[in-house]
């Protein structure tokens, strides 16, 4: 059984962003920078946040946290957003989700400049990516994109089951798995909470990408002997024994499948630390459009 470590993959391809940066900064050229926008305190989100600016200054990019009470009104958070639209510095941004209640997530994410939508969640980058056009591609699909092709898992042919259908991780992974590059040229299935017979689909499964937020749900009478799982939930369980009482769990249940499968992205350490990874390298790209 092959563990795929996103961990380690990610400091790779952070230190061939750094050679980048070095090789920009020598050159007199624009040192890439990321924004966040953090709103509220979720203790989850923070953590994110925080790997995303720690992971910037390893690579030696700007970044700039922005941090906006709880409180904030839609039109104060529009006004954050417009702003880092008209920053010439700024080179690409992020506004965490989720987004209290009272915001609209949707009428935010449509003001954010699609040249600077280093999450790939606007309409415009959507749709050039399910087009197949140069686009940003969402963090967490394309890092999974990044693992496979880096691990030499072949795609092509092969049948693919995703589980979650959010707009941030499970249908846009369906895009990139099936369309004719590689990776990708996969046959994919697309599974949700209406699905019949979850687990008879999961079986069939030559690759298994679990996105749906339940700690440990898929077990081994649900994978194929020699099946390969990218595992991206993250999930806090409760547990007395660590010191700040949880653990993080993926929605696969990694020790109850790890003798039938053939691969396993762990969790922490597997698909996380590719989302960051791959949100840099949108950030780089965007630091060179002119
Ligand atoms: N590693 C990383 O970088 C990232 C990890 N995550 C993690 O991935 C997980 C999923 O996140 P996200 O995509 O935002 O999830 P969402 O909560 O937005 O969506 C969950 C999806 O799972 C489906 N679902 C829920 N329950 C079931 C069920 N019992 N059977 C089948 N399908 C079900 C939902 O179906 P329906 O549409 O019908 O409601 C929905 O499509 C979370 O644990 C999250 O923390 C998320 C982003 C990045
Ligand atoms: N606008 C926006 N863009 C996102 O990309 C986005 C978001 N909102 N909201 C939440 C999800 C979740 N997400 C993760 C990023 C890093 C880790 C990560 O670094 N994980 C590490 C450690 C996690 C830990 O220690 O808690 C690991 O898995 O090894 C996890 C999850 C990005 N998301």
């Amino acid at each position: 059984m092959q563990v795929l470590d996103g961990k380690a993959l990610a400091q790779t391809i952070k230190e061939e962003l750094k050679a980048e940066v070095d090789a920009i900064r020598q050159a007199g050229g624009k040192i890439p920078h990321l924004a966040a926008v953090l709103v509220g305190d979720d203790p989850a989100s923070q953590v994110y946040v925080r790997n995303k600016v720690r992971s910037c200054e390893e690579v030696g990019f700007r970044s700039t946290l922005i941090r906006r009470p709880a409180t904030i009104t839609q039109e104060e958070l529009l006004s954050v957003v417009e702003e880092l639209n008209a920053d010439p510095d700024v080179d690409g941004f992020i506004v965490q989700l989720p987004l209290p209640g009272h915001l609209d997530e949707e009428a935010i994410n449509l003001a954010i400049h699609p040249r600077k939508d280093v999450d790939g969640f606007t309409p415009v980058n959507v749709g050039r990516m399910t087009l197949g056009l140069e686009a940003y591609l969402p963090a967490t699909p394309n890092g999974i994109m990044v693992l496979l092709e880096r691990y030499g898992i072949e795609t092509s042919g092969k049948e693919v089951v995703v589980l979650g259908r959010s707009n941030i991780v499970g249908t846009p992974m369906t895009i990139l798995l099936s369309r004719k590059s590689n990776p990708g040229n996969a046959t994919v299935t697309l599974c949700h909470s209406r699905t019949k017979d979850l687990a008879e689909h999961c079986r069939r499964a030559d690759i298994l990408v679990a996105a749906i937020g339940i700690p440990e749900m898929v077990t081994a009478d649900m994978v194929k002997e020699g099946a390969v799982i990218v595992d991206v939930g993250i999930n806090r369980v409760e547990d007395a024994s660590r010191k700040r009482g949880y653990r993080l769990a993926g929605d696969v249940n990694y020790d109850d499948v790890k003798g039938k499968v053939s691969a396993i992205t762990p969790v922490p350490g597997g698909v996380g630390p590719m989302t960051i990874v791959s949100l840099m390298m949108n950030t780089l790209k965007a630091s060179k459009v002119k």
